[in-house]
């Protein structure tokens, strides 16, 4: 695990040609509030976070502290009150709301904390589906059945959500997250729900989707066990973002 002071230094070259590396995600100078009044809270204050392709980003922090809003911004779920939000190199804070849903199916993958799995399809059909409702221009995307055995799932692509175990579960979500090739991956809390070992197996394989695919990556999360297997840990406290000592 390295740690990096924020924020994050300019894009390095690509090796093979020199050019620079696009960031996959950039927030800066972010802020979100939600309620009004005497109930206003900040969830967001002045962020700024840089995730390059292949890198998995971890977000610690207490409860509350505007972690979740930190993913729905960046996600193009939750529109900031101000800054940007780039995915990409697009501007997803300009984007109106179409433009920005068309962003997000294109470029961005979401892991939730238990799966998210739909009840009625079998493992190799949650990850048909969003081939199927991708946006034009999008990617061709993954062959579903390649990519559950790339996570470890050959022999379970025909079983359905309740058939599987909790770690299961979430290497077929994170499957289907993949299976678009996004630029980016959001990944909330996925190992809440899982013992220690499965815990450091979902983010270990997390790691190396990111590497290997050039996806950026940010994880949010409790679990403090898990951090060795991340590029660069933040910390989030009263919605402001800081690198990690
Ligand atoms: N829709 C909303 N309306 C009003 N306040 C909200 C809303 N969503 C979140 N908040 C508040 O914004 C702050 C940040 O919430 P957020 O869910 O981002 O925190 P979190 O760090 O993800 O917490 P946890 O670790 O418990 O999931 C909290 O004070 C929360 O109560």
């Amino acid at each position: 695990m390295t740690v990096r002071p924020e924020p994050a230094p300019p894009a390095p070259s690509a090796h093979d040609t020199g050019a620079p590396v696009r960031a996959g995600l950039v927030l800066a100078g972010v802020h979100l509030s939600h309620g009004d009044g005497a109930e206003t809270v900040r969830a967001l204050d002045d962020v700024h976070l840089t995730v390059m392709p292949g890198e998995l980003v971890a977000v610690v922090g207490p409860s509350g502290a505007g972690k979740s809003t930190l993913l729905a911004v960046a996600g193009g779920l939750a529109r900031p009150d101000g800054g940007t939000v780039t995915v990409a190199g697009h501007d997803m804070t300009a984007a109106g709301r179409r433009a920005r849903a068309a962003l997000r199916r294109r470029h961005i993958g979401f892991v939730f904390q238990s799966g998210n799995l739909i009840p009625a399809l079998t493992a190799a059909d949650q990850l048909r589906l969003p081939l199927r409702f991708r946006p034009r221009r999008a990617r061709p995307g993954r062959d579903p059945l390649e990519l559950l055995a790339g996570v470890g799932m050959a022999d379970r692509s025909d079983r359905y959500p309740h058939q599987l175990s909790g770690g299961e579960r979430q290497r077929v979500g994170i499957a289907r997250a993949l299976v678009t090739e996004p630029d980016v991956l959001l990944v909330d809390e996925p190992t809440a729900a899982l013992d220690r070992a499965r815990s450091h197996d979902i983010v270990r394989l997390l790691a190396r989707e990111a590497a290997q695919r050039s996806v950026a990556a940010v994880m949010v999360t409790h679990d403090h066990d898990v951090l060795e297997h991340c590029d660069t840990v933040y910390e989030m406290v009263d919605g402001r973002l800081a690198a990690v000592p």
